[in-house]
């Protein structure tokens, strides 16, 4: 395989000559296959890979195949949507506008109609359009939060969602069947000219933050004083996360300067990701000058968010998607119990990896909580699913992973409205004289002390995938009767069980106190990820099962 694409590359008519060389010039055997020895492909979130020449890399011949193969199949459906259109929007990455305009020149020369977003905007900001316009689908270049020199593309079906593996195999078999001199272009002016190409006019984005604004719960009831560090790791939510927390009225945001304006380098932080504790550095540093209550960070397209917050000490302590998750879930259940406006019938969304916590808080507020695999997609399908029947409304969605969403108007992460949901519930608490520490504490007392660990190890390349493998297969058949004082009730295969779900590769461990561990490769990048979960009404004994997992999966490994 890797030969062939390879040739196909070299002697391909439509591949700059430099594109070539770049190739030729590549001495070291082991990365002219990974270059070569597949066709990108799309994986948990569309496709994603290292920017640069090859198959198996983002460059405009593969986002120009990518988007010959998504025509294709939109061509050869009967549709629904209003208007038969893609929109376009893309983050702060190298070659995003690029990529975009490639894109853009392909849908266009294939008939069909594009609206591309002018400036880099954010994922949710396209899943809401998709919905709003009725148009056909969406693509975002992103890589989402993977390091610099990485991009992708996430394609987006009618419905505002990210395509699922039944399309995705359509475009992948047609992938696999076009060649690059089958890419059909016309110019970026003549689209423009032709009117077939259009720029997004700014009433959709004012739509969108309307939208947001709309979702809040509490706005008398909330301390609009309490400080808050933003900081969008130079992608893009710095202007729609500033623009709805200045209009929601908080009067003490800070913002991290260094890390405001767009930056496709990422320079503090090299991997713009959230979930790691240390892209808060310079926030930290801000909130200690102000004594800021709590810090959020985005990541560079905006459907994900993590936060810090300040304990009595004056540190910061980190919550990932799992605390911050079963936070929102429990602020928006409480809060519209409240108001009365629960009405039983709202499903609350999570993945088999994300923590338990939130089964507790819904059981008490009679909500039903689904669960689905890995990827917001299938969270997504399950809002889909449900426009379609009248008795239940999906309501809050999110994954351990740091994405949530709250109401169906967008149907992937939505950190901007996230952000503006944490500062909210924080605000509110803050009045009543809690900091979301203490509300975890409740929580925890109240339902058990749930604690979590993501353990990740990075394998690249095809070596990386099979090893991946090996250790896929060693947890696969492992026998597991207890782990300390935990006994082993049940181990599933989503892959050769029968779940209700899709088949998936994906290993669960679970054991008789509500502690479980999990193993899958990743899905976005070269990992395999372990997650282990502990549950016990004792804090410190909640701890040491975490310890005792751990420690029994690490020994397997080594
Ligand atoms: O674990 P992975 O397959 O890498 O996926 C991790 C996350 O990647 C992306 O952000 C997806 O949108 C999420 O839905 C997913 O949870």
């Amino acid at each position: 395989m890797y030969k062939k694409n390879l040739e196909n590359w070299l002697n391909s008519n439509v591949i700059d000559e430099a594109d070539k060389k770049a190739v030729l010039s590549v001495k070291d055997n082991e990365e002219l296959e990974d270059m070569f020895y597949k066709n990108l492909e799309f994986g948990t979130a569309g496709l994603r890979g290292i920017i640069g020449p090859g198959s198996n890399r983002m460059n405009i011949y593969t986002v120009g195949l990518a988007t010959q193969a998504f025509s294709n199949v939109i061509n050869s459906k009967d549709y629904t949507y209003a208007e038969k259109a893609i929109a376009i929007v893309y983050d702060v990455r190298h070659m995003s506008k690029e990529f975009a305009e490639m894109a853009a020149r392909c849908f266009a020369a294939n008939g069909i109609k594009v609206y591309l977003k002018k400036e880099n905007g954010t994922t949710p900001f396209l899943s809401f359009l998709i919905r709003e316009l009725k148009l056909a689908g969406g693509v975002m270049i992103t890589a989402s939060h993977n390091p610099k020199n990485y991009n992708g593309y996430k394609a987006y079906w009618e419905e505002g969602s990210q395509i699922l593996e039944d399309l995705a195999g359509e475009i992948k078999e047609q992938v696999e069947k076009i060649s690059f001199e089958e890419i059909k272009l016309i110019d970026l002016e003549e689209g423009f000219n032709k009117n077939i190409i259009q720029y997004l006019d700014g009433e959709i984005y004012k739509k969108y933050i309307n939208d947001i604004l709309n979702k809040k719960i509490e706005d008398e009831n909330i301390d609009k004083n309490i400080k808050i560090v933003y900081s969008p790791l130079n992608g893009t939510g710095s202007i729609p996360v500033r623009e709805v927390l200045e209009k929601r009225g908080f009067n003490n945001l800070f913002y991290v300067k260094e890390e405001l304006d767009p930056d496709p380098d990422f320079k503090t932080t090299n991997y713009p990701n959230p979930e790691n504790q240390k892209v808060f550095k310079l926030s930290e540093k801000l909130g200690r000058e102000e004594a800021s209550d709590i810090l959020i960070a985005t990541d560079p397209d905006c459907d994900r968010a993590a936060i810090e917050v300040r304990d009595k000490n004056g540190d910061y302590i980190f919550f990932n998607g799992n605390k911050i998750g079963a936070l929102l879930v429990n602020y928006i259940l409480e809060r519209l119990n409240a108001k009365k406006k629960l009405k039983g019938n709202e499903v609350v969304v999570k993945s088999i990896v994300t923590g338990d916590l939130t089964k507790y808080i819904c059981e008490k507020y009679g909500i039903e909580l689904v669960e689905v695999l890995t990827g917001f997609k299938n969270i997504a399908e399950v809002a889909n699913k449900l426009d379609k029947t009248n008795d239940k409304k999906y309501l809050f969605g999110f994954e351990e992973s740091i994405g949530y969403c709250y109401t169906g108007s967008v149907r992937d992460k939505d950190a901007v409205n996230s952000s503006m949901m944490i500062a909210e519930m924080a605000a509110y608490y803050k009045k009543n004289g809690l900091t979301l520490l203490d509300v975890l504490e409740k929580l925890y007392e109240e339902h058990g002390y749930f604690f979590e660990k993501l353990n990740q190890v990075v394998l690249e390349g095809i070596n990386g995938r099979e090893k991946i493998k090996e250790i896929m297969s060693k947890f696969r058949n492992e026998k597991i009767e207890k782990i300390g004082d935990m006994n082993l009730v049940k181990m599933i295969d989503y892959l050769n069980s029968d779940t209700g779900l899709a088949k998936s590769d994906v290993l669960k461990f679970l054991f008789d106190d509500g502690s479980w561990f999990a193993v899958r490769p990743s899905g976005t990048e070269p990992k395999i990820k372990f997650y282990i979960y502990s549950r016990d009404m004792d804090k410190d004994k909640s701890k040491k099962k975490l310890l005792q997992i751990e420690k029994y999966i690490d020994e397997r490994l080594n």
